[in-house]
């Protein structure tokens, strides 16, 4: 155990993961910590992560954040799910919805109880029982507690930090425009005790958490943490991002095309849309992406396209010493699903539940790393499937579907396969109905499900799933379209995205 008692903490980097770390550690430590972010203007961020995941909900409740004012400030929209197009194959298409399908029991999941309808002849789409896929296909959206709607956002990236800055300078955060030059280590621990800036200034710290995106200055170039490249199984490397004029009203939900090398996503806010073509740098060049990209964005361009590099993997310790990393600091899965952001809050969450104010335990340490690696290997399976399972024709597609998988997908897959099990562990991201909407979707169709389904007569079948369809239609009906909702509720004032001052708070 290190004794050093932790004081001052140092975050080095200021995009979307610092600024959620400075502003997370404020507001929850306030006074009992000196915490100091360091970010470069030169260097600036990635630029992308724009969707996210509903767990966002909550964190933002810990942190005593106004939704209204929030949405208002990075101009948001609301995802209620992700419309997965051409995936399995072309012209088809499926949501994965981010509610809650049907009705289970302690014992069975609802599912089963649906195929249990489709043998009986019964013609239904599982997702007619789920709220948020059938307001999605309206482009539907209410903020409704009964029954309750399941959501997240999409953001404007550089408004979000923006917003985030403005929180945490004012909980007490100090902020250093600068270059970082070297990072300083202790001579024997081997721990960082300073960042020395190219202005001269140099900033000491006691816990150090590095939000220096891929570059991994003090988790990689400093300490050599090492990574775990996961390629074998994502076969994408490389991403084209632009923004474009909105040209229709927002959808609740963001979109994920598949192409013949990768896929193209599609974030609507309330200004402007956000678009990016990911692919394999093996079956495409960066020129045809480009050119691809801009051909199916289907809106005018407001900025000139650009190219993000990344490395599918994780980092092998995301803590290490008297280092945290976070965001893509730690590693990067694939923005398919928008898990990233995510990511960076659970770690966040993590390390505030045991902040270490006496002094690092080996104990800690070990739990975070292992937690971490948990989280992203689950999240790294969710994203195999849905690029294993495909009945596409192009290279890239034929060798995702012949290529050996992690060995705890292919336990899932086959449970699925033979029985129709679907389950989600303690600290997973993704439900049980998630993994089900997306298997499907895929085209993995189980074998057999729960014989304890075939014990409800026809009457009693029918009645359950009549009453969901009641319950949802009449929600639905209560639901304006997502562009109405927003106009009332949190719309954004043009001088947010025109004027380049700090967002209000
Ligand atoms: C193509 C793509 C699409 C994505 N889409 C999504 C999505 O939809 N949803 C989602 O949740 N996530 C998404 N992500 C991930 C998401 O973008 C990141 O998790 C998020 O932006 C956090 O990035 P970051 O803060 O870790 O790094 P960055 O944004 O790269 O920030 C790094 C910071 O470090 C600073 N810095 C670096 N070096 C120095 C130095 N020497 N001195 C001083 N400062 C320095 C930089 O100035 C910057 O402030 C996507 C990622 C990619 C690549």
């Amino acid at each position: 155990m290190s004794e050093q008692r932790i004081r001052k903490v140092v975050i080095a980097g200021g995009g979307t993961a610092g600024w959620i770390a400075g502003c997370a550690l404020s507001h929850q430590f306030r006074d009992l910590l000196d915490i100091t972010l360091v970010e470069s203007e030169q260097i600036g961020t990635v630029g992308v992560g724009e969707s996210t995941v509903p767990p966002m909900v909550a964190f933002h409740r810990l942190l005593q954040i106004d939704e209204q004012e929030f949405l208002r400030a990075v101009a948001g929209t609301f995802k209620l799910s992700i419309s997965f197009e051409n995936w399995r194959r072309h012209g088809e298409r499926y949501i994965h919805p981010f509610g809650i399908t049907g009705t289970s029991t302690l014992v069975c999941a609802f599912h089963h109880f649906w195929l249990e309808s489709l043998r009986r002849g019964t013609h239904s789409e599982l997702g007619d029982y789920c709220l948020e896929t059938v307001a999605s296909r309206d482009d539907l959206f209410a903020k409704l507690d009964k029954p309750r709607v399941n959501y997240a956002y999409h953001l404007d990236a550089a408004l979000y930090a923006r917003f985030l800055r403005r929180r945490a300078e004012t909980q007490g955060l100090k902020r250093i425009e600068g270059k970082i030059r070297e990072v300083r280590r202790h001579p024997e621990s081997g721990h960082v005790q300073a960042l020395a800036l190219e202005g001269g200034q140099v900033v000491e710290g006691d816990l150090f958490i590095d939000c220096t995106g891929f570059r991994g200055l003090l988790i990689e170039q400093t300490l050599g943490t090492g990574y775990e490249d996961w390629h074998q199984w994502l076969p994408c490397d490389r991403a084209v991002a632009v923004q474009t004029e909105a040209v229709g009203p927002p959808v609740p939900y963001t979109r994920a095309i598949a192409h013949q090398a990768g896929w193209r996503w599609h974030i609507p806010l309330q200004h402007r849309v956000g678009c990016g073509l990911v692919f394999s740098s093996r079956h495409m060049s960066d020129d045809e992406a480009r050119a691809k990209l801009l051909d199916d964005a289907g809106a005018p361009p407001v900025r000139d396209p650009w190219l993000v590099p990344f490395r599918s993997g994780r980092r092998l310790k995301t803590w290490n010493g008297n280092v945290v990393a976070l965001g893509l600091a730690s590693g990067f899965i694939e923005p398919l699903e928008s898990t990233s952001i995510h990511l960076a809050i659970s770690a966040v969450v993590r390390l505030i539940e045991q902040f270490p104010f006496d002094g690092i335990p080996q104990s800690l340490v070990e739990i975070h790393n292992d937690t971490s690696r948990r989280e992203m290997e689950h999240v790294r399976d969710f994203i195999i499937l849905h690029y294993h399972a495909n009945q596409r024709d192009e290279p890239m597609w034929k060798a995702c579907r012949e290529m050996e998988l992690p060995e705890s997908l292919a336990i899932r897959l086959g449970a699925w396969r033979e029985r129709a099990h679907a389950w989600q562990g303690g600290d997973e991201l993704f439900r049980v109905d998630s993994w089900t909407h997306v298997m499907l979707g895929q085209g993995l169709v189980p074998g057999q499900h729960h014989p304890l389904a075939r014990a409800l007569s026809n009457a009693d079948l029918r009645r359950l799933l009549d009453t969901l369809r009641g319950q949802i239609g009449e929600a639905v009906a209560r639901m304006p379209a997502q562009q109405g909702f927003i106009d009332r509720y949190c719309k954004a004032d043009p001088a947010t995205w025109l004027n380049r001052g700090p967002a209000s708070t």
